[in-house]
């Protein structure tokens, strides 16, 4: 072959989503689409790269769950180990792509590119992004330098680690934001510009997950003016190994969840403290871990990753702070 080997894994979302209207931009049917007419639709991939295509599941990302993070990892593993491949794609919902993101940056054993894409209009809107993604996300799977910079998003002209990039409009094309870390490149005339030599993100920590059916159960909790401290005892009694809160400004919680957290720490039970703000640092509290720059939704993952190896409280917190 030509040109390198890039292996598409088709999840569903807007990329694959479909309407009987050109201009409907908000009511369609996500992941509708399958993966042979997504690259059908864009015959220059062939120009870029030999590419194969696989369906691992066909929905909106709000389904996307960790049987199928699971089988993604696996997959992308296998894949990688093999001289065919030289990256990866992964098309995905733009509603939790970058927890897909996050989860394959901390999961993926390679320093092969691995390029998560999505598309904010249905594949039959009137300038659909998708078809332009996808080839911009194929072209950067199949690029020498997008090797050591880990899991990576493509939309909108970006490249933005999966680690640093957040989904900031519910509704807009240019939703996906880097926060103040910055973005790794951009596009010109579909060909990756790379503002900065390969580097990946201070202490990213590697799980192993090739022996793993599943994944502790960790959930979210989001914390406002006259919250409810029992929301978080609903939580832990509904079997959370541990709790993720959205607190706001620096991981700040109202004073009468405070004694319910410290408790859950002190029975082993670790609580991170993420923002809801968007963007920042979370830093250490006697109650709760910080999340760092991790955002509630990243905190999960990591926690649910970290949970996997140890249940060693400093263990966990050392993943975070
Ligand atoms: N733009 C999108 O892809 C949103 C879609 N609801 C999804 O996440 O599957």
């Amino acid at each position: 072959a030509d040109h390198p080997g890039v292996k598409i894994y088709a999840t569903g979302g807007t990329i694959a989503g479909s309407s009987a209207s050109s201009t409907d931009t908000t009511n369609y049917k996500s992941g509708s689409i399958g993966v042979q007419a997504l690259l059908d639709a864009v015959p220059e991939l062939a120009d870029v790269a030999e590419v194969t295509g696989e369906q691992i599941a066909n929905t909106g990302s709000s389904n996307i769950d960790q049987e199928i993070l699971l089988k993604l990892s696996k997959s992308i593993n296998e894949a990688l180990a093999t001289d065919a491949t030289h990256g990866v794609v992964i098309t995905h919902g733009t509603d939790t792509l970058e927890e897909t993101g996050f989860f394959l940056d901390l999961t993926v054993e390679s320093d092969k590119p691995v390029v998560m894409v999505g598309a904010m209009r249905p594949a039959t809107a009137i300038s659909a992004d998708g078809p332009f993604n996808l080839l911009e996300a194929v072209t950067l799977a199949a690029d020498e330098g997008a090797e050591g910079r880990g899991a990576m998003i493509v939309l909108n002209d970006r490249i933005g680690s999966a680690y640093y990039t957040t989904k900031t409009n519910a509704i807009m094309m240019d939703t996906f934001k880097a926060t103040e870390q910055g973005y790794l490149g951009a596009f010109i005339s579909g060909k990756p510009h790379f503002y900065y030599t390969p580097a990946t993100p201070t202490d990213k920590p590697h799980f192993d997950v090739t022996s793993l059916d599943g994944l502790p159960k960790v959930d979210i909790v989001y914390a406002h003016q006259d919250m409810d401290p029992a929301l978080f005892t609903a939580a832990l009694d509904n079997g959370a190994k541990g709790i993720v809160i959205a607190g706001s400004g620096n991981g700040s919680i109202p004073d009468t969840l405070k004694p319910l957290v410290k408790q859950a720490m002190e029975d082993g039970l670790p609580v991170v403290r993420s923002t809801r703000t968007g963007n920042g640092i979370v830093t250490a509290k006697e109650e709760g871990i910080g999340s760092g720059a991790l955002n509630p939704q990243k905190a999960r993952i990591l926690l649910s990753l970290a949970l996997t190896e140890t249940d060693d409280m400093d263990k966990v917190r050392s993943y975070f702070e």
